[in-house]
């Protein structure tokens, strides 16, 4: 294995296996892997690039810290040259972590200083310029993001709001040096690190910038970003002739098929708004499943009354609602309850045969994905951007982990025929 990603999420940790196996046009990317959790055995000889999906996103910091550090002496263990530590483009995070910390405690472990941070995915409208983060023409604190459930981002200077989480100061890397190409950048990163800065910002808002940056860490222990910051990175491993350059063949997956969704993120209301037009949709009444009258069953019993249908099951609710059911049962409380309730019903489908699951949200992913006990999942074409279909390698389940920001507004619909016929759907 040549390269190591330690994801904060799974839907992140799809994102950027994602990245990796595409490369850049013309090129082919790497043979990757991704894996639900730290794997019990070592990674099969074949696999270029490992990565590894963690549910620490939201963890305790400590907790984030130990799990992130456990990753890394696996993937070191499989021969490793370089890593990345991947977290969400819109910096999903708190005051306290965990990108700070757990980028702190990676450097460290591997001797860096002057690491890139950079959350940029030009593609789905996460821009840096001077160390502020943009989605699409909004600051990132007048996004949607500023209403997450979990990590409501309230500052759009990333350089700021990291500060709060790391023990060392926060650099920056802005445009005007890298516009002047990878040897400034190196440079830049150089005095970044005598300047006993860890991690330091970097500007980017096309994807050639991000190319950039990639070619200019092509020699770096670590980098740590969103799924942009691999773009440039297969191709450093291929024109150096120590990786192929390869696209990895999906030829689908027949059977039952259901859409779990969590996330309460614009994208994915307007989403499960557009599925419902023609296909049967649960909304939960989380005050019923609080109280224990509606749960695992009843959904499962939803799902298989409406086979053949692409029935969608969710959760998700607006702003206000989501507000005020936190207040009635506490934010951790009522995450877990539902995170735990996905999960149970993602269980009980798999043992009646599901073969095609999509999900919808992070950490709702994150607890489906550890409840079907998978793993190891290869890549297979992208959906929409940011969101590969992933599959078991026996074929039993095909799946597409969709991160809450992402996909068209058909994106349901589009990723179960693409799982059901590959690319041509
Ligand atoms: N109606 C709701 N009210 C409050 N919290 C909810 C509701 N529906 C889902 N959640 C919780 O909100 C969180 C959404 O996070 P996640 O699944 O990561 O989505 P996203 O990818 O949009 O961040 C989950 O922990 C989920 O359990
Ligand atoms: O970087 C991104 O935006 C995604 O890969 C990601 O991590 C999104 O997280 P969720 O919205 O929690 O799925």
């Amino acid at each position: 294995m040549l390269l190591g990603v330690i994801a904060d999420d799974f839907t992140g940790a799809s994102d950027i296996a994602n990245t990796l196996a595409k490369g850049l046009p013309g090129e082919g990317g790497l043979a990757v892997t991704q894996y639900l959790g730290i794997p019990k055995s070592p990674a099969a000889a074949s696999v270029e690039a490992g990565v590894i999906s963690l549910k620490t996103r939201s963890a305790p910091v400590e907790e984030a810290v130990a799990q992130s550090l456990a990753a890394l002496e696996w993937l070191r263990a499989q021969g490793c040259e370089q890593f990345v530590f991947k977290y969400c483009s819109t910096f999903d995070s708190t005051p306290e972590g965990n990108i700070g910390p757990v980028g702190e405690a990676l450097a460290q472990a591997l001797g860096a200083k002057g690491v890139i941070a950079c959350p940029a995915f030009p593609t789905v409208g996460r821009t840096v310029h001077q160390g502020y983060l943009f989605v699409h023409d909004q600051l990132l604190s007048e996004s949607s993001m500023r209403h997450h459930p979990l990590t409501p981002m309230t500052d759009a200077n990333i350089r700021r709001w990291l500060g709060l989480q790391t023990k060392t100061p926060v650099g920056l890397v802005a445009t005007s040096t890298v516009r002047s190409g990878a040897a400034s950048v190196r440079k830049a990163l150089d005095e970044a690190a005598a300047d006993a800065q860890t991690l330091v910002i970097c500007d980017a808002s096309v994807d050639e910038d991000l190319v950039t940056l990639g070619t200019a860490a092509a020699a770096a222990p670590l980098l740590t970003g969103g799924s942009g910051i691999a773009i440039g990175l297969p191709s450093n491993f291929i024109r150096s002739g120590r990786a192929k350059g390869s696209l990895t063949p999906f030829t689908g997956v027949e059977g039952p098929a259901a859409i779990l969704a969590g996330s309460c993120s614009s994208a994915t209301r307007r989403q499960i708004s557009t599925h419902a037009q023609n296909h049967p949709v649960l909304a939960l009444d989380i005050d019923a499943i609080m109280a224990g009258s509606f749960g695992a069953q009843e959904i499962v019993e939803f799902v298989e009354r409406h086979a053949g249908q692409a029935p969608l099951v969710y959760s998700s609710d607006d702003p206000a609602e989501v507000e005020l059911l936190q207040t009635r049962y506490g934010r951790e409380k009522l995450a877990h309850r539902l995170d735990g309730l996905f999960a149970d019903v993602a269980r009980a489908l798999l043992a009646k045969g599901i073969r095609r699951l999509v999900v919808a949200g992070g950490e709702t992913s994150g607890a489906v994905a550890q409840a079907l006990d998978l793993e190891a999942l290869t890549i297979g074409p992208e959906i929409d951007p940011g969101v590969p279909i992933l599959a078991e390698a026996d074929g039993r389940i095909a799946l597409a982990l969709k991160s809450g920001n992402f996909g068209a507004p058909d994106f349901f619909e589009k990723a179960l025929k693409m799982l059901q016929n590959g690319a041509e759907h």
